[in-house]
């Protein structure tokens, strides 16, 4: 079945309106054109640094300039959304009035390339999209997106690796799309994705162990302790770098994933971003029946502060996420 028809189906089930399948079909497009830019590497020119700084800070790749532009461009004129926010941007972008229904019922956030320090290396990439629901009048404001993740409407990442792959929830299940590169068009290959409830894999970088708290020193090192200690089972470890990567990993067979707080990003509150990838990232996995929480508290019920929050990460395999959750808590 291809993206297409799931969308149309989904409509007629009243799982979606139609603002919101034009909504996804468009970001899926957009996806396509990353997808060819990402698969051109060398031979596109699109390697290297753009000479250009984020509102993080992080210095920009020209294939973060290059999918910021093209999520903008494709998603500007369909007359369904009221506003975008972008990691890579400062602020949320208005529609224009002249390209936007009058009642345009959604907003549009996405980091259009995830894992950047992975694109000159060859090590897959991803884009992450949320859309919520547009609530305000007037003039489009950061505010208007400060909503929690439980309010999501839809959403999903595509991960640019040996394959495209397009992963979706519209909040009745989650459901893995592969592009068939021929035909040029995302077909559905795993409906119903789930998440083992228990796993033996963690994901998360090592090299920051020293400057956890000690809640996470003490999760990790009963984890590495394997079937001599408390968890009585052997642990293995996987760290991709990027999120989509990892994320994509455990929902296929199962896993944690990590970003905790530590000493060097503890003033920001965290290093992962809330609106661009802890949520999307929440809801697909909790539609694939695994868990998501910032440690202490359910991440789909944070209510963000501002655009940009960072927030601590664990997700993935229920039980591992709720065994992560009682070291934090006790
Ligand atoms: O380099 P680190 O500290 O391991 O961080 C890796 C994490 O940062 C991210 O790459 C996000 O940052 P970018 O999108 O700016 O590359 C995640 O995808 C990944 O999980």
């Amino acid at each position: 079945m291809s993206l297409t028809r799931f969308l149309l189906e989904a409509q007629h089930q009243g799982q979606i309106d139609a603002e919101l399948r034009l909504c996804i079909t468009v970001v899926a497009q957009a996806c396509k054109a990353i997808s060819i830019a990402v698969g051109k590497g060398a031979l596109g020119g699109v390697l290297g640094d753009a000479g250009t700084g984020n509102i993080q800070g992080e210095a920009q790749k020209k294939l973060d300039v290059i999918s910021n532009e093209i999520l903008m461009d494709a998603n500007a004129w369909g007359g369904h959304l009221a506003g975008m926010a972008s990691e890579e941007m400062d602020h949320a972008v208005p529609v224009p009035k002249h390209d936007r229904d009058d009642d345009a019922k959604y907003l549009l956030l996405f980091d259009p390339l995830d894992g950047s320090s992975n694109i000159d290396v060859n090590i897959s990439v991803g884009t992450i999209f949320s859309v919520l629901p547009y609530q305000g009048s007037g003039e489009l404001r950061d505010e208007d997106f400060l909503q929690p993740g439980t309010a999501q409407v839809a959403a999903g990442y595509c991960t640019y690796g040996p394959s495209t792959m397009l992963v979706l929830t519209v909040g009745h299940g989650t459901h893995a799309f592969t592009l068939d590169r021929e035909v040029g068009s995302f077909v559905l290959t795993t409906p119903n994705v789930t998440i083992p409830e228990d796993t033996r894999e963690f994901a998360v970088n090592m090299s920051n162990q020293r400057f956890w708290e000690p809640q996470m020193q003490n999760y990790v090192g009963d984890l590495l302790k394997g079937k001599t200690g408390p968890r009585e089972k052997d642990f293995n470890m996987r760290w991709v770098a990027s999120m989509v990567a990892d994320v994509h990993r455990i929902l296929t067979r199962g896993g944690i994933f990590s970003y905790p707080l530590d000493e060097k990003c503890a003033d920001k509150g965290g290093k992962l971003r809330l609106m661009y990838e802890a949520n999307p990232m929440a809801l697909l996995v909790e539609q694939a029946g695994g868990a998501a929480s910032t440690g202490r508290q359910r991440m789909l019920d944070v209510t963000p502060a501002n655009l940009h929050q960072r927030v601590p990460v664990f997700l993935g395999s229920r039980n591992e996420v709720e065994a992560a959750e009682k070291y934090h808590r006790d």
